[in-house]
């Protein structure tokens, strides 16, 4: 909590600092609007008593008094009101939201986007920027409206009866119980953000192009509908009993106050009729009275917004803390010009957070600069966990990864990655021009005609830019009215992209050719092969290539065998059928698949 009004503090600063007019403007507005109420109803009782004691001048000062301030309220209202609007969404909409897109854009690490409880909390970031902007100034009108309500209850108390200032106690009470009600509200929010996901992710399965063949293939429409309600009214359910249980609270609240305030004025009416005060009394004090309400509610309203803000505000801290501790995670250490001696992994273990088998069990062999390694295994035996950490993605929970000797967990992880190339197994398909999806590879260079021809080539991606409309400039994606392509031709986009880097230390390629056919397969394996002893004979770069099938990476200086996250054999194509192990056993079944085949 305090840490969610110090960000709310941060943020009132910093829109001071951008726009030091316009708040000071909105604030002085809020602050001085706090003041009318109370001399409003000092005005009306001057007017009111003038009138009963015959005293025309007082009578007319008095109501003049009160329409000039019902007018200044009402300005001060408006005029803050449009000032805060427009200062909330520069802030919030504009500022926060890009400051949270480039952070998440920035980190270095992937666990955020793999593990479920840091998913629920990305999940909760969306928006979250609009929120927390207008929480600042709701924050402000929360504490203007309780220091209106504080000099409400002292012209009661001093110019009614001390008695009334009772009604402060009765006055906090539906602030305190609001509290219990925002708490349960900003509890349901995250609790049910996972259900909200599953909602979201099975409406884009069954709206999106992804899984609409098999959908329908299956038959499983309904099924997917059912499950989506499932989970949107699971979602749904936990945030509205939380909010039923905030107005239980609330109305509770609102029932002490209203029994304390209504014997308030039943003493102001009973002493005005024994003599003991004025009619300008009981009008001060009715008109307090309904002001009184307004300003607790405002007070209220202000909390609550406030408080919904911190569903925003939370995952926002996080954020910030988490991106601090990638940055402290990320090294300094610059990667070499050129390898010399080459990767070791020594004793590798990995867990993903969460699970409870590791993915990577001590595993240790060494990548001799300028060699060509190839990793095969079963699916899920830790193939990619591997690439995975030697990108930095994720460090090792025991043993090392050195490069040259220099333990990869010391480099500047952005150094490292400049000087990685690398084509995963899920590819992102970039709806953009054809030309950026590739040039993004190496950012500086997205423009080099030479370097991206240079890349599609290597891809086996010539006939591709050929095909397509504008070669180069052709927008791709069906959603922007561009060219769709097949999944073979995003891979060979994917594989051009990793291609643009012209010297990189570590070149990875995670089933490379896993949606190409056979003659593709194989010219790519070439090409590869071929770059990879350029890049070895330029920079004494490293390529691993990750693939099921056996066949492709024969041509590999060595071939690692992982079983359920250990290293199992390791050798040469040659030493290993010699030795006839699991290797040898596998790529003749393979082998034989594929002879029947033909
Ligand atoms: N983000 C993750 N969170 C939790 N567990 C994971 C995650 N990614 C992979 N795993 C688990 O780690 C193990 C190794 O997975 P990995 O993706 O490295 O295997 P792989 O050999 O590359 O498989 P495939 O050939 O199917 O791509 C598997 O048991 C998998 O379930």
């Amino acid at each position: 909590m305090t840490r969610y009004l110090g960000l709310l503090a941060e943020l009132l600063r910093e829109s001071w600092r951008r726009y030091p007019f316009p708040t000071a403007a909105g604030l002085a507005a809020v602050v001085l609007a706090t003041a009318t109420t109370p001399a409003l109803a000092l005005a009306l009782r001057h007017a009111v008593d003038g009138i009963v004691t015959a005293d025309e001048r007082a009578a007319a000062v008095g109501a003049l008094a009160a329409a000039g301030i019902f007018a200044l309220d009402r300005y001060l209202r408006d005029a803050g009101e449009v000032y805060e609007k427009v200062l909330a969404d520069q802030l919030g909409a504009v500022h926060l939201r890009g400051r949270i897109e480039r952070t998440l854009a920035g980190l270095d690490r992937l666990d955020h986007l793999e593990r479920t409880d840091l998913l629920d909390r990305v999940t909760a970031l969306q928006g979250a920027g609009w929120r927390i902007g207008h929480a600042p100034w709701q924050a402000v009108h929360a504490v203007a409206g309780a220091v209106q309500l504080g000099l409400l209850l002292f012209l009661l108390g001093s110019q009614v009866d001390p008695w009334l200032v009772l009604l402060v106690g009765f006055a906090a009470v539906p602030l305190w119980f609001d509290q219990y009600g925002q708490r349960a509200v900003s509890r349901a929010t995250m609790d049910t953000a996972e259900a909200f996901r599953l909602q979201r992710h099975l409406f884009n399965l069954a709206t999106g192009p992804d899984g609409g063949k098999e959908i329908r293939v299956a038959g499983a429409g309904a099924e997917i509908a059912r499950r989506q309600r499932a989970a949107w009214d699971e979602a749904i359910r936990g945030r509205y009993r939380a909010r039923l249980r905030a107005a239980a609270w609330r109305l509770t609240g609102w029932t002490v106050f209203t029994a304390g305030f209504g014997a308030g004025l039943g003493l102001v009416v009973h002493r005005a009729a024994n003599g003991q005060g004025t009619l300008g009394d009981v009008v001060l004090a009715m008109t307090v009275a309904v002001t009184l309400r307004d300003a607790l509610q405002a007070t209220l309203f202000g909390v609550q917004v406030t408080m919904e803000g911190r569903a925003g505000g939370e995952p926002l801290l996080w954020l910030r803390d988490y991106a601090r501790r990638a940055a402290r995670d990320r090294g300094a250490g610059q990667p070499p010009a050129t390898l010399r001696d080459g990767l070791t992994i020594s004793g590798v273990s990995f867990t993903y957070p969460g699970t409870g088998r590791p993915a990577l069990d001590r595993v240790s062999f060494r990548v001799p600069a300028g060699s060509v390694v190839a990793v095969v295994g079963e699916y899920g035996s830790g193939k990619t966990t591997l690439v995975k950490l030697l990108a930095k993605f994720y460090a090792p929970d025991h043993g090392r990864i050195l490069v040259d000797g220099q333990d990869l967990a010391g480099l500047d992880t952005g150094a490292w990655r400049a000087r990685c190339s690398a084509a995963f197994q899920d590819f992102g398909r970039f709806h953009v021009r054809f030309g950026d999806a590739v040039g993004i590879g190496d950012l500086p260079h997205r423009e080099d005609q030479d370097q991206l021809q240079e890349a599609v080539r290597a891809a086996d991606a010539d006939g591709l830019v050929a095909g397509l409309p504008d070669g180069f400039g052709t927008q791709l994606g069906r959603r922007f009215d561009g060219v769709e392509l097949s999944e073979g031709q995003w891979q060979k986009t994917a594989l051009a992209r990793a291609s643009m880097r012209r010297e990189p230390l570590l070149f990875v390629l995670d089933e490379p050719t896993a949606s190409l056919d056979a003659p593709s397969e194989h010219v790519i394996f070439e090409r590869y092969l071929a770059r990879a002893r350029d890049l070895a004979a330029r920079t004494g770069a490293v390529t691993v290539i990750i693939s099921h099938r056996f066949s492709t990476v024969t041509g590999a200086d060595r071939i690692l065998v992982l079983d359920q996250g250990r290293l199992v054999e390791e050798g040469t194509h040659r030493e290993l059928l010699d030795a006839g192990g699991r290797y040898a056993a596998a790529y003749a079944i393979q082998a034989t698949a594929y002879a029947h085949d033909v």
